[in-house]
C-alpha cells in the first residue's frame, strides 16, 4: 500500500498517482507512434525493414543534423558535414529522422528554415555510403527510410523554406522539394544529377518536383540533369526569391525576415493553415474538405479567435 497524501482534501495513493502518470506517458508515446505511422509511407507490409536499415546506416558516420528552435517559433535545421559539402552520411539520415520527430511535437513552432553550413546546401548522399550499399535490399530500405522521413518533414505543420546556398545536388535537390518554399542566394544552383549517376530520384524528389514545376519542366530537369540557377528557378516557380546576400549569416537573416511575413500570429493558427493546405494538396476533394472541417473546429472559438472577436480588427 502506498503512502497517502491529500489533494483538495481527498486522500490519494502515491502508487495510484504513479500509475496515472505512467498511463499518461504511455498514452503520449502511443499517440506519437500513431502520428508518425500516419505521416509515414512504408511499414513492414511493404517489405520495409526499418531496424535493419538503421543498423546499416549507423555504419556510415560523420557530420550532423542540428536543430535550433528560436523563441519566435522558427526552427533552423542545419546540415553540417562541411568536409563532404554537406553530403548525407548514414548517421545524418538517422539524425534527420530524430529531428523531424522532435519538430512534429513542437507546439510553439510556426516555421522552419532548412540550410547547410559552409555556404553550401547539400551535395546529396555520401557516395562512400552509396557504394557500400549498392545491393538491392539496402537500396530499397534506404529509399523507404528517406521517403518516410522526408514525407514527414514535408507534412510538418510548419511553413518551411529551403535556403539554397552554393549547391543542392542529387539528394540535396530532393531535400529542397520537401519544403513549402525555396529561397536561393546569388550563384547557387539546384541540380538533379541522378541521371549522371545512372539513377532517378528515390527520396520522393521526382514526385514532389512534378507537383512544384509541372510534368514537362520536371521531365526536362531530370532527363537533362539541368543546372538550375536562381533566375531559372524563379522562372520555373521552383524558387520564390533570389536573396541579396550570398554569405551564411546574411542569407539566413534574409530568410528569417521573408518567412516572418507568413509566421506572424499564434502557432495554433499558423499550424492550422499549413494543415488545411497540406490536406488540399494531398487528399481527394471530399477527404480534404473533411480535414478542413476538423482543422477549422480546432481553431473555432479558440483563444486567437475569441481575442479577434473582441478586437474586431478592420481588414483595410
Ligand atoms: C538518392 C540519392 C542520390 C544522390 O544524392 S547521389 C549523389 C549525388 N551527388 C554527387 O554525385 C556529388 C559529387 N560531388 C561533386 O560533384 C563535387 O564534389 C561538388 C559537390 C560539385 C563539389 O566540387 P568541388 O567544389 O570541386 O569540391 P570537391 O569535389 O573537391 O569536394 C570537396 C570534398 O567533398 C567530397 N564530396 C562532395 N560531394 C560528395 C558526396 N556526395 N559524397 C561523398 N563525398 C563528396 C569530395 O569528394 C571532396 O572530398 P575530398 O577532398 O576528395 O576528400
Amino acid at each position: 500500500m502506498g503512502a497517502l497524501v491529500h489533494r483538495n482534501g481527498l486522500p490519494i495513493c502515491i502508487k495510484e498517482m504513479a500509475a496515472d502518470l505512467w498511463k499518461s506517458l504511455l498514452q503520449t508515446a502511443k499517440e506519437k507512434i500513431i502520428q508518425q505511422r500516419r505521416a509515414s509511407l512504408y511499414d513492414c507490409a511493404h517489405g520495409y525493414q526499418e531496424e535493419l536499415i538503421k543498423k546499416k546506416l549507423q555504419q556510415f558516420p560523420g557530420g550532423s543534423i542540428n536543430l535550433s528552435k528560436e523563441g519566435n517559433g522558427i526552427g533552423i535545421l542545419t546540415l553540417n558535414n562541411p568536409r563532404l559539402m554537406n553530403a548525407f552520411t548514414g548517421t545524418m539520415m538517422l539524425e534527420l529522422q530524430e529531428r523531424v520527430t522532435e519538430l512534429e511535437t513542437w507546439k510553439e513552432g510556426k516555421g522552419l528554415i532548412v540550410c547547410g553550413v559552409g555556404n553550401t546546401f547539400c551535395s546529396g548522399s555520401d557516395l562512400n555510403a552509396v557504394k557500400a550499399m549498392s545491393n538491392s535490399e539496402d537500396g530499397m530500405n534506404m529509399c523507404m527510410f528517406m521517403q518516410n522521413t522526408l514525407t514527414r518533414l514535408m507534412r510538418l505543420p510548419l511553413i518551411s523554406v529551403a535556403l539554397v546556398q552554393g549547391k543542392a545536388l542529387g539528394g540535396g535537390a530532393e531535400l529542397t522539394t520537401t519544403c513549402d518554399f525555396r529561397l536561393m542566394t546569388p550563384g547557387s544552383e539546384i541540380r538533379f544529377v541522378h541521371k549522371q549517376m545512372g539513377l532517378v530520384p528515390g527520396w520522393g524528389g521526382a514526385t514532389r518536383l512534378v507537383q512544384i514545376v509541372g510534368h514537362g519542366a520536371a521531365l526536362q530537369l531530370l532527363s537533362g540533369a539541368v543546372k538550375v540557377d536562381p533566375e531559372g528557378a524563379l522562372r520555373l516557380g521552383l524558387s520564390e526569391k533570389t536573396l541579396v546576400s550570398s554569405d551564411e549569416t546574411g542569407s539566413l537573416e534574409e530568410a528569417r525576415a521573408w518567412l516572418s511575413l507568413y509566421t506572424e500570429g499564434p502557432a495554433s493558427v499558423i499550424q492550422a493553415v499549413k494543415k488545411v493546405v497540406t490536406a488540399g494538396k494531398e487528399l481527394p476533394l471530399e477527404a480534404a474538405l473533411r480535414t478542413e472541417k476538423d482543422v477549422f473546429g480546432s481553431v473555432w472559438g479558440g483563444p486567437a479567435n475569441l481575442q479577434a472577436l473582441v478586437r474586431r480588427p478592420k481588414h483595410k
